[in-house]
This record gives structure tokens, sequence and C-alpha cells, in this order.
């Protein structure tokens, strides 16, 4: 996935809010990117245009070498139904369906009929493979988060994008479900983009984009093996902020 030149321009009133300030980058399958940066620095506004859920103003954004900006909004449904996942801080289950019927969705969506054997090896391998006829209520926060990954995945899209998808976990859960989308990367080489504001969270990554202002302030690539990576991010963060 790349974008390049990217600007976005909010108009409020008579002012324009410049979101995106000629972002270019580009992103490596089978890589977990985390993008970070002080609050209105542009992450989400980055992510939405990369995942199609919203046009930038100006320049380009190609997913799997389909330039996706410019598309009509019919081609870009069908991108983001076929090609991306997505995992919001708010699980967004259905709550009145169960975890296998959550998981069926996009399946459906799509004008697939799912298959049971399927859905539940998309569950197993989140680790819900005994929750399957549980519904949202009946689980806990990680556990929810888990069904959405699962919902994510079940398409096998080829970038799963990730809005802050620990925000409302405790630090364990938050650690379990960070594990999960490293194991994503490490054994199946799934492409995520993970928006973070938390150190520990972005220290999954391979690499850390820092926004200032709409631009790409910083890159940081991470070893996995070096148990200093949270304190060298926060350092990162708290000098961007100053
Ligand atoms: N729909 C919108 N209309 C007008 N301005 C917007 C809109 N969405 C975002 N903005 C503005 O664009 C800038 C970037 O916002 P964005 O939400 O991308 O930042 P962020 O880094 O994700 O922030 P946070 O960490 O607080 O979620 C901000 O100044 C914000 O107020």
């Amino acid at each position: 996935m790349e974008l390049r030149a990217v600007h976005k321009v909010y108009h409020r009133g008579s002012q324009a809010v410049q979101a995106l300030d000629g972002v270019s980058i580009r992103f490596v399958k089978g890589t977990f990117t985390a993008i970070m940066g002080p609050s209105g620095s542009g992450k989400s506004t980055l992510l939405h245009c990369a995942a199609g859920l919203d046009e930038p103003s100006s320049g380009q954004i190609f997913v799997v070498g389909e330039e996706i900006s410019g598309m009509d909004e019919h081609r870009r449904t069908a991108l983001r139904r076929d090609r991306v996942g997505f995992v919001f801080q708010a699980f967004n289950l259905v709550a009145s369906l169960t975890a296998a019927q959550n998981v069926e969705l996009p399946l459906r969506f799509a004008g697939r009929r799912p298959d049971p054997a399927e859905v539940i090896r998309a569950l197993a391998a989140v680790g819900l493979g005994e929750r399957t006829a549980h519904r949202p209520s009946e689980l806990s926060g990680g556990q929810q988060q888990r069904v959405a990954l699962a919902r994510a995945l079940i398409t096998r899209p080829d970038v799963l994008f990730a809005d802050e998808p620990t925000g409302a976990l405790d630090t364990q859960t938050s650690r379990e479900v960070l594990a999960l989308l490293r194991l994503l990367v490490d054994q199946q080489a799934q492409t995520i983009l993970m928006v973070t504001h938390d150190p520990v969270a972005a220290s999954y990554a391979d690499v850390v984009i820092f926004l200032k202002d709409g631009r790409i302030a910083d890159r940081m690539e991470l070893d996995q093996a070096d148990g200093s990576k949270p304190s060298r991010i926060a350092a990162q963060m708290a000098r961007l902020e100053a």
C-alpha cells in the first residue's frame, strides 16, 4: 500500500484545516506499522484515507497496486469489502448476534454463503473456538475485540486497519490482543496499520511513523528483541508534543 503526496483539507465554516499536508509513504506487505503523533496530528485521517473510508483532497493512494484515490464510491465500497479489514476501539459487534454470526457478516455482505467450518476456524485462530455461540454481552472486552478481529480477517484482507484497537482494554487484555496482531504478521504475513497513543502498543510494530501537523515527522524501525522500545517511543512522542 502506498500514499503519494496525500493532502486532506477539512472545511469548517470559513476555516480550512490541513489534516494531512503532503504525506508520502509505502507500507510493505507483511509488516506491522504503528502510527503515532499528538492529538490532531492527522492519524485517523491518514488511516481513513488509506482505507478508502475518506477521500484525500489531492494525492494518490494505492492498495495492492490499485489506485483507490479517484475511484467512485461504488468501487471504493467493493474494495473496502474485499481488500481491507477494520478493527476499532469500540468493538462494533452486533449485540443480538452470536460471535459466529458477527464473524459471518462480512461474507454475507459480500453475497457469500458462510461456511460454518471457516467461521469456526476464524474464531479458533483468535482463541475463541469454544465461544462461537456467545453473544457480545456474554464475552469480556478482550474476547469481544478478538471476535471483531476474526470478523475483520474472515475475508482475508490485504491490509488490516486498526484504530486504537486496545484503547478500551485493560493492560493485560491489551497485551493479549497485541500479541495476536504480532502473530498474524509473523505467521501469516498480514499487513497491519495501527493508530495508537500507547507506546507499549506501538512497540509491537516493526515500524513507528510519527505524525505532526499532518506531516511525517519521524520514522522509527523497531527490533522486536529490544526491550527498551516503549521508552524510546515515549521519548520521541514527548519530543513531538513539546
Ligand atoms: N470531519 C472533520 N471536519 C473538520 N475537521 C476535521 C474532521 N476530521 C478531522 N478534522 C481535523 O483534522 C485534524 C486531524 O484530525 P485527526 O482526527 O486525523 O487527528 P488525530 O491525530 O487522529 O487526533 P486524535 O489523536 O485526537 O484522535 C484535526 O485538526 C481535526 O480537528
